[in-house]
């Protein structure tokens, strides 16, 4: 059907969203990667991508799509897309934010309690026979009325910080620029906040802009000389700089770490996968049915509403 547009797919994509967009494009699913010489035939006439959020849409991508109109992330985070690249040329580049708050923010509360009082290592003292056989496990960290600092305060970050209201937590933040509209304290810089938290959550965006603004100097301050203090990261891998994080927990700098992003997903290193204490999960921030589906539709209404003339709901802030 000539009138179907021809979409390019960057990524293997959710199945709530293929079939949305097999009705209404002529899929060329992952063909820059499976068969170079049949995409460079077809290139002239790609005129949409669709990706997930951590999949690459990089520059000489862009350049090779002459006709290319515009970039659906089934994500929020687009750190993978070189939105520059595509604005240079008028290309719109959209994503799926808010649909995910929820989810993401209730992994981040699960993951400080798994990290805090050891759930995942408590599920195995049982499983084990360990219960039975040496009694009651080692005491672990209380978490309510401790005090939380918030890496990145967007629409997550304040998700986030509403949940740990509930665990009377003592909540403070750093950001780009403090938003006075918000009731917790405005730390200027990470590492000052690393300094007065018991619990340090990153939820900032990925790319070259918070590459490793985690590192060993923030790790040290988190520890407070003592071992104390819990590393969460619902973000992305890149944020932290993982040898550095690797070694403070190795090394007793830190209480203990809560990850579901890594530097090299889904490779996760074999020394943080050897501690005990730390607790791993494979990316599932936003990984429930109801969430998916809702980004799914989403990510697929930007693509609809872009070829029908009408204006996407969900540009990135950049194509605003
Ligand atoms: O939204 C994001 O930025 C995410 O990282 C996750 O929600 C997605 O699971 C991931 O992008 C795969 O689509």
């Amino acid at each position: 059907d000539p009138s179907r547009p021809h979409l390019l797919t960057a990524a293997k994509l959710s199945p709530m969203l293929m079939p949305q967009i097999e009705a209404a494009f002529v899929v060329l699913d992952r063909l820059h990667e499976a068969d170079p010489a049949a995409f460079a035939a077809v290139a002239p006439q790609i005129r949409a991508i669709a990706a997930s959020g951590d999949s690459r849409v990089p520059g000489d991508l862009i350049a090779r799509l002459p006709a290319l109109e515009t970039i659906s992330v089934m994500g929020v985070g687009y750190d993978g897309v070189d939105v520059a690249a595509a604005k240079a040329r008028g290309v719109m580049v959209t994503h799926t934010p808010d649909v995910l708050n929820d989810d993401v923010a209730d992994l981040a509360l699960g993951l400080m309690l798994c990290a805090s009082r050891q759930l995942p290592a408590a599920d195995r003292w049982v499983r084990s026979g360990d219960w039975a056989a040496r009694g009651a496990m080692p005491l672990a960290r209380k978490m309510s009325g401790a005090r939380l600092g918030i890496v990145g305060m967007g629409r997550i970050g304040q998700a986030i910080a509403q949940r740990a209201v509930a665990f009377g937590m003592d909540i403070a933040y750093t950001a780009r620029s403090a938003k006075p509209a918000l009731p917790w304290a405005f730390v200027p810089d990470v590492t000052a906040l690393a300094a007065c938290s018991d619990f340090l959550v990153l939820i900032t965006p990925g790319g070259a802009g918070t590459r490793h603004l985690v590192n060993a100097e923030v790790l040290r301050a988190l520890g407070k000389g003592r071992g104390e203090g819990i590393l969460v990261n619902v973000a992305r891998g890149s944020v932290v700089d993982e040898v550095a994080l690797i070694e403070a927990l190795e090394g007793g700098v830190i209480a203990g770490a809560a990850l579901d992003v890594f530097a090299d997903e889904p490779n996760v290193p074999e020394r943080l996968r050897a501690m005990p204490h730390v607790v791993l999960a494979p990316h599932i921030g936003s990984a429930t049915n109801a969430t998916r589906q809702a980004m799914a539709d989403l990510a697929a209404d930007n693509l609809r509403l872009h070829f029908a003339g009408q204006a996407v709901r969900t540009p990135v802030p950049e194509c605003r």
